[in-house]
């Protein structure tokens, strides 16, 4: 079964308790935290005193997506605020095996997260040490931006290379998702799909998750 992540980037940040137990009750698997630092990416969002904050309003695994550099500073942090996941950019970790490890240190789970510029054979020597993989198929910093295509083949890629190894990793794909693009994601080999305008842009939330997950 295919989870789906809404990504509360897009929520109204003015009645945010609100908005995560509104995707809650419309079947949302994971909530998606977009932590954005205005220098690895170019938006500012919030830190870990919103993830914990949020904390005790779902029961909902807190998938964080850490933009920032220097991640390691702050896993610390945000494992205590509460996230259930915690994934750091390839691109931000001069140390990517160590900074994996210290993530699993904390008692969480870690996952890896590719641009859309980064290989999927940039990863193969951690793989086997985390999670999750995250496939950006947007470059990151906003939401509402669309999906790129040409992505599809490293979604492939490291679901061959994780069949292969026999891993159990969940392979996650942000950005650009929609009812339309998460059918080519699924197809690809994705476990878990975020989306935020595609999900908070809607009326019918339950609706937009159902046809995000495929059933
Ligand atoms: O990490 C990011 C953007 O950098 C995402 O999680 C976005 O929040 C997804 O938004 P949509 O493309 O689904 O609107
Ligand atoms: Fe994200």
């Amino acid at each position: 079964m295919i989870k789906v992540a809404p990504s509360i980037l897009s929520a109204n940040f003015a009645h945010l308790a609100d908005d995560v137990k509104a995707v809650e009750k419309a079947g949302a698997d994971y909530i998606h935290v977009d932590v954005m630092d205005g220098h690895f990416v170019p938006n500012i969002t919030f830190g870990a005193l919103a993830v914990k904050a949020i904390r005790p309003v779902t029961d909902l695994p807190l998938d964080v997506h850490l933009m920032i550099e220097n991640p390691d500073q702050y896993i610390g942090e945000f494992a205590k605020a509460g996230a259930d996941i915690i994934s750091v950019h390839a691109e931000a970790c001069t140390h990517l095996h160590r900074t994996i490890g210290y993530i699993k240190e904390q008692g969480v789970k870690a996952g890896v997260v590719l641009n859309p510029a980064t290989s999927a054979e940039s990863i193969r020597h951690v793989i086997e040490n985390v999670d999750l993989v995250l496939v950006m198929t947007v470059n990151p910093g906003f939401g509402g931006q669309a999906f790129i295509h040409g992505m599809l083949q490293k979604i492939r890629e490291i679901r061959q290379m994780a069949d292969e190894m026999g891993l159990s990793i969940e392979i996650e794909v942000d950005g650009g998702v929609n009812a339309e693009t998460a059918a080519l994601c699924r197809e690809a080999g994705a476990d878990v799909l975020v989306a935020g305008s595609a999900i908070y842009g809607k009326k019918d939330l339950k609706d937009a998750i159902t046809s995000i997950r495929g059933v």
